[in-house]
């Protein structure tokens, strides 16, 4: 879709965003957008980036050598997330391309969100519904569908950034929940406070937790940081939330584990490979399963892809954007 020819820079939107978004950046640039609902391949991407100096995609896109050298008018790459694993930084970098993501603005929503999943899978809401579709009510025991507690219990956060500590203010305020945490590095001690969480180890964190929630970014470090050696660390009435990405889990491990009733249960918003899904948690009961969607409501989605645009057209038109991964990075 091309909404103004002429001699402004050209910038390409990789997935179709709100027609607001495109205006904002029209005012600045002759813009292009992929108005499909599908994700295009490297040598689509590439070839409708030609001549183009800036790009918004989402974490779909990978963002690698091999499609910078193919770019190298490229100036910014604006992804509409906070997480960033899709680019290849290193090769950034070595473009000399600056790099931005969006945080903060969907912190509170993704943290809404963890814990909507949390409460989903501690009180098996999709089973029990499924039964309820399925016109099994005529059955009913004391125990049927009876789930774990989520009010006073533990509720452990690996990767206690800024939504990991949202989750935790909900958990510890809201639900009297005993908060528990591990990152690489330690929070400071007011910050701990306001969150009523306490500072374990990994082992610590996977051997107490009732509901264990994900919230680290991917990387190679965190490649399958829970597979089936951490699951058989957890408590079998434990549950597993992954609101952070795919891979982090080790997703057939977990399969195996929820079959097997290793764990009680599971809610994953991610998965390794998404939008395909490990087949066998498409056929385990107890687990809920979401397709990415944790950042999803208007509101929030709007003011991701307005801060990626709003990055783009403060990085060409001034020099600086507002939440740059790579700020050493400057323009000619
Ligand atoms: N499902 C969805 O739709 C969404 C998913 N996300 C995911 O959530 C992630 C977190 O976002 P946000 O809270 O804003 O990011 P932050 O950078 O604020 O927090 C990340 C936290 O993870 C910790 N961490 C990083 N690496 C490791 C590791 N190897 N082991 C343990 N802890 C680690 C960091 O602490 P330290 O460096 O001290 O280890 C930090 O506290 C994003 O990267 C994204 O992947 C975000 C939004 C929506
Ligand atoms: O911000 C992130 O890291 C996310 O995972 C989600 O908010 C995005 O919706 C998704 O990546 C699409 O860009």
């Amino acid at each position: 879709m091309a909404f103004e020819t002429g001699s402004r820079p050209g910038i390409f939107i990789a997935r179709k965003v709100f027609p607001e978004v495109v205006a904002r950046l029209g005012e600045h640039f002759d813009v292009e957008m992929n108005d499909t609902d599908h994700v295009l391949s490297p040598e689509q991407l590439a070839q409708r980036l030609q001549g183009r100096v800036g790009v918004l995609t989402t974490g779909s896109e990978r963002v690698d050598a091999a499609l910078l050298a193919a770019c190298p008018e490229l100036k910014i790459v604006a992804n509409i997330a906070v997480g960033y694993n899709n680019f290849d930084m290193a090769a950034i970098n070595a473009a000399g391309v600056l790099a931005t993501n969006t945080p903060d603005v969907l912190t509170e929503t993704t943290a809404d969100f963890g814990f909507a999943l949390l409460m989903a899978t501690a009180r098996r809401l999709t089973e029990s519904e499924h039964f309820l579709r399925a016109g099994q009510w005529n059955r009913w025991s004391l125990d049927m569908f009876a789930g774990a507690e989520v009010h006073g219990s533990t509720l452990g956060i690996l990767g206690m950034g800024r939504i990991g500590q949202a989750i935790a203010r909900r958990g510890a305020h809201g639900f009297g929940m005993n908060v528990i945490y591990h990152n690489r590095s330690r929070l400071d001690g007011a910050l701990e406070a306001e969150c009523k969480a306490r500072y374990v180890d990994k082992a610590e964190l996977l051997r107490c937790a009732d509901h264990l929630m994900l919230v680290l970014p991917y990387s190679p470090e965190s490649h399958h940081s829970i597979g089936a050696a951490e699951i058989a660390q957890m408590k079998p009435s434990a549950t597993l939330i992954n609101i952070a990405r795919g891979g982090i889990v080790d997703d057939a491990a977990l399969a195996h584990a929820l079959r097997e009733k290793r764990i009680a249960a599971a809610g994953l918003d991610v998965f390794e490979g998404e939008p395909k899904v490990h087949p066998d948690l498409l056929t385990v009961p107890n687990v809920v399963l979401t397709p990415h969607i944790a950042s999803a409501t208007l509101g929030t989605r709007m003011a991701m892809a307005m801060l990626a645009a709003d990055n783009v057209i403060a990085y060409l038109t001034q020099g600086k954007a507002l939440t740059p991964l790579n700020p050493e990075v400057t323009r000619e």
